[in-house]
């Protein structure tokens, strides 16, 4: 059987396991005999009814045999058949060509290493380590299969951002990888093209019916997990690599069929997976890359263990760990979970960035709920679609109703107590523009792609400053210009000291309460100009 389903019922039909779930539904042979798509459900690529079933070919979801004949059809129609260039494994420091403007590959040269590191300078970034191919200008020069430089281009990734310049040729030399760069600054792909390509590469050469696991994303929220199964199936459209989401809230029934029907990549979050690996037998034994996306957080007590249970069930994988922000203490663990690992920082990590102006607004706890109807109800600060961060699941319900019932804007809250579908379909909404105001505890925080949302308001400051450059970065892709208003009171002065370090770093006015408070003090709290000034009045 081809298909699969993606509700309980008809796992069953596609021979799933658990008695429980098991239940004759067999598989729609036509499409009438489907039903139309509820809201919030997939939708079939060919008609519009309930995609109840993803294509093994396609991984588009389809309702019936019949439109998968037609969806396969039209493929085969509209698309000549992809050659894919052999495999081809080059000597490791010539793994990735400098390729200039104007120049093609034929022409493309190798740099001296002085010429490296200007290249380097220029983009910023900065690389600790041994063996690490220079920067590339351009995805055609990294040896990828023709397919996934097709797919880059269809993305619209004509060039690469300077993370992916030096992430993906090193990652694709086999080395483990401690990856820093800037909230939205391209991470998700700089790993994901390194993946497919060996996902792609190891299955060309080697075939066979056994299509065990290759590769592993672990994140550690179920949203960040859905948006990496998105791009990754974008990228690896018309290649040999399948997707499996192992998150909670869907059923896991289907999650363990899908990877038996064979997978090149899991992508999941470490609880749930270690919840089905221990359940069901899932050979392992050809993960060869293991990411690890937002490593610092990955890394932390809350899913250390997990997450190092996950790394010794496998056999030496290469490790590509990546985030916004890696503490010295991250960077330690790492050393020692991956040997010869290879640091590259892109642009400046560990601050706020720069395209984010932060507005810090001085405001008491019992008035911070009218100040945010102020800014949503002012023509002049409000820019829609907006992310309000607020500390707890039930402030974030309660507020978002305040909203919508003061201010008559459509606002919803997203939490992680909330049901998957649910948040899938306010995601859906918000996105589409339906909803103006999402208003989120941190699992919306770190890593998940907030395309067109340029305003974030952190009603709430988050627990500490990392997780502040995250909550801001949602207002900034790609270096566009956001802002992000963030309310602090006393009630935050365990974090005075950093913020005020961090606004001053970002070139951000402090406001007067905090600049004075007598918690805002230490090395960070003034620049030596400031402080000489302060001295000499
Ligand atoms: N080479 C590229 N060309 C054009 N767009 C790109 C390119 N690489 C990534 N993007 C787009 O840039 C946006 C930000 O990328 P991504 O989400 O991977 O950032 P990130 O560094 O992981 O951010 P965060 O730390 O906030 O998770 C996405 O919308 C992505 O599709």
């Amino acid at each position: 059987m081809e298909e699969r389903s993606k509700d309980n019922l008809c796992e069953s039909s596609f021979g799933v396991t658990n008695d429980d779930e098991a239940t004759a539904n067999p598989v729609k042979e036509r499409c009438w005999d489907q039903r139309e798509s509820l809201q919030g459900e997939p939708q079939c690529a060919i008609c519009g009814r309930y995609g109840e079933y993803i294509c093994d070919e396609t991984d588009d979801d389809i309702c019936s045999l019949e439109c998968k004949r037609t969806l396969l059809g039209r493929l085969a129609n509209s698309q000549k058949p992809v050659s894919l260039p052999p495999p081809v494994r080059l000597p490791i420091t010539d793994e990735c060509f400098y390729v200039r403007d104007g120049d093609d590959k034929s022409q493309s040269r190798s740099l001296t290493s002085n010429q490296i590191e200007s290249l380097r300078r220029k983009i910023e970034i900065q690389v600790k380590g041994g063996d690490v191919p220079p920067p590339v200008l351009s995805f055609s020069s990294c040896n990828l299969p023709q397919k996934l430089l097709q797919n880059l281009e269809a993305a619209g990734y004509d060039i690469p951002t300077p993370v992916q310049m030096q992430a993906i040729p090193a990652a694709l030399t086999g080395k483990n990888l401690l990856v820093s760069a800037d909230t939205g600054s391209g991470k998700t792909a700089s790993f994901l093209v390194p993946v497919v390509s060996h996902c792609t590469n190891f299955r060309f050469e080697h075939p066979s019916n056994k299509k065990k696991p290759l590769a592993m994303v672990l994140a550690p929220t179920r949203e960040i997990c859905v948006q990496v199964e998105e791009q990754a199936k974008l990228l690896g459209r018309g290649l040999p690599f399948k997707t499996a989401l192992v998150v909670g809230g869907d059923a896991m029934a289907g999650q363990i069929y899908r990877i038996r029907q064979g997978v090149e990549l899991i992508i999941g979050t470490p609880g749930r997976l270690i919840d089905l690996l221990i359940k069901h037998d899932v050979g392992l034994d050809e993960v060869a890359v293991l990411v690890l996306d937002e490593v610092d957080c990955m890394l932390q007590r809350g899913f250390r263990d997990q997450v190092m249970q996950i790394f010794q069930a496998l056999f030496q994988p290469q490790v590509l760990m990546y985030s916004a922000t890696i503490p010295p203490e991250v960077e330690k663990m790492a050393s020692s979970m991956a040997k010869d690992l290879v640091l590259v920082s892109a642009g400046k990590p560990n601050r706020p960035n720069e395209s984010v102006k932060q507005v810090v607004i001085w405001v008491e706890s019992k008035q911070k709920k009218q100040k945010l109807f102020d800014i949503l109800m002012s023509k002049q600060h409000f820019m829609p679609p907006v992310v309000v961060f607020v500390g707890s699941r039930l402030g974030a319900d309660l507020l978002s109703e305040a909203i919508t019932v003061t201010t008559g804007i459509r606002a919803l809250s997203i939490h992680g107590e909330k049901p998957m579908k649910e948040r899938r379909e306010t995601m859906r909404l918000f996105l589409v523009g339906e909803v103006s105001v999402i208003v989120a505890t941190g699992v919306l925080g770190r890593g998940v792609d907030l395309l067109g949302v340029r305003q974030v308001i952190v009603f709430d400051m988050p627990n500490s400053i990392k997780e502040y450059v995250h909550q801001i970065g949602r207002a900034s892709r790609l270096g566009e210009e956001g802002t992000a208003i963030v309310f602090v009171n006393e009630e935050n002065k365990n974090l005075f000291q950093e913020l005020v370090g961090a606004l001053r770093l970002s070139g951000a006015a402090v406001p007067r309460e905090l600049a004075n408070s007598r918690y805002t003090m230490g090395p960070y709290s003034a620049s030596k100009g400031q402080k000489k000034r302060k001295h000499g009045s």
